[in-house]
């Protein structure tokens, strides 16, 4: 049997694969906070919004964040200096663009804001089914793109039709933070947009389940796939958004790419660039005691470039907290920050870099 047979094999009765404990746990997680929600939703009982945004604070800035620092890390290491440079250089040079479209057409910014959102859950999940159960069924690359548009909508489209109050409460405070009242003038197409959105998406989720059992005659690979799709749909249709958004990105985007960087033995090839001066040698070095020394410095270096990004942001906004107060105004100004940093994430770090990136799969 090959490797990623006997993978998909085992997938499901053990945790014994490559990754396989990290999958099982995001799973789990969901599926642990759908039922829970889903008695609470039956029983009557209602999560409060500053409540809500607690949990989203918590699940993004203190689990998510160190995670999506490792994820630079690790791409960094072993590359040349030239590479280490440009791909800073072009990292800040995005971040400098978002936050200009963000200033001039803060409408537009908020949909490029929910597109990463989506392109970060969706690309990020299709390398993970790569590196782990396969993905067999999917034989085309629209028909990847399609897998990748259905997990990473579900984050935000299946919200949209299930929760359109806090989404558009939400959506007008991260308006608000660069044009207080900005969203007003699109909030008349509110109600068509969820409409379309909603069947949209839905026609988009039946289009890949039909798809993928067609191809895989409904084996293997598929069953994992379809089935993680549906616990996805059902968990943003049955979670509070602001809940489900705040711990999707730790329990399930971060702990799958664990997945796969635990299912992925070996290190990418050598790019044909000179990496001995790369800016992280130390990292290479024989002594594990400089080696954690340098991982720290980097995470340190990491962390002080964040934070300051943020600060930044926050004191060139004219509303950081979009007039929401530190709960609610803080999901609406972290949501806006994390988006700023993961687009160069997803485009930079993944589309630019596929050979190598952050998504790396043999
Ligand atoms: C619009 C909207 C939201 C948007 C969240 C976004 C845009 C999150 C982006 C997260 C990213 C990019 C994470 C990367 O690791 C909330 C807060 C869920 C509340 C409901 C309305």
């Amino acid at each position: 049997m090959s490797e990623h047979a006997t993978r998909r094999a085992v997938l499901w009765r053990t945790a014994e694969v490559p990754g396989g404990t990290a999958l099982a746990l995001s799973r789990i997680a969901l599926a642990i906070l759908l039922a829970g929600f889903a008695l609470a939703t039956v029983v009557g009982f209602d999560l409060s919004l500053r409540v809500q945004a607690a949990v989203y604070l918590f699940g993004m800035v203190a689990m998510n964040l160190p995670h999506g620092g490792f994820e630079h890390f690790d791409n960094l290491r072993r590359r040349s200096a030239s590479f280490q440079l440009r791909y800073v250089g072009l990292y800040l040079g995005s971040i400098a663009g978002f936050v200009a479209l963000l200033f001039v057409a803060p409408v537009a910014g908020l949909a490029l804001a929910l597109g990463v959102a989506i392109a970060k859950g969706g690309h990020g999940g299709l390398h993970v089914m790569d590196a782990t159960y396969g993905t067999d069924h999917l034989q085309t690359r629209p028909q990847r793109a399609l897998a990748a548009l259905v997990r990473g909508g579900a984050v935000m489209c299946v919200p949209i039709v299930a929760f359109p109050e806090t989404f558009h409460t939400f959506s007008a405070l991260m308006v608000d933070i660069f044009e207080p009242g900005g969203l007003a003038a699109v909030s008349q197409y509110f109600p068509l947009t969820r409409q379309l959105i909603g069947v949209g998406f839905g026609g988009l989720a039946i289009a890949h389940l039909a798809l993928g059992y067609v191809r895989s005659a409904g084996t293997g690979s598929y069953v994992a796939d379809a089935a993680e799709t549906l616990l996805l749909v059902a968990y943003f249709a049955v979670v509070p958004v602001v809940v489900a958004v705040g711990l999707y990105f730790p329990l399930w985007y971060s702990l799958r790419q664990v997945a796969r960087t635990t299912a992925v033995t070996s290190d990418p090839a050598a790019d044909g660039e000179e990496t001995a001066d790369g800016l992280l040698t130390i990292l290479d070095s024989d002594d594990t005691r400089l080696v954690a020394l340098g991982a720290w410095g980097v995470l340190v270096a990491g962390s002080v470039a964040t934070f300051g990004l943020a600060a930044l942001l926050w004191l060139l906004s004219p509303q950081p907290l979009g007039g929401g107060g530190y709960l609610l105004g803080g999901v609406a100004f972290w949501s806006i920050f994390v988006s700023i940093i993961a687009l160069p994430h997803v485009v930079i770090g993944s589309w630019f870099d596929r050979e190598r990136g952050i998504w790396y799969v043999p």
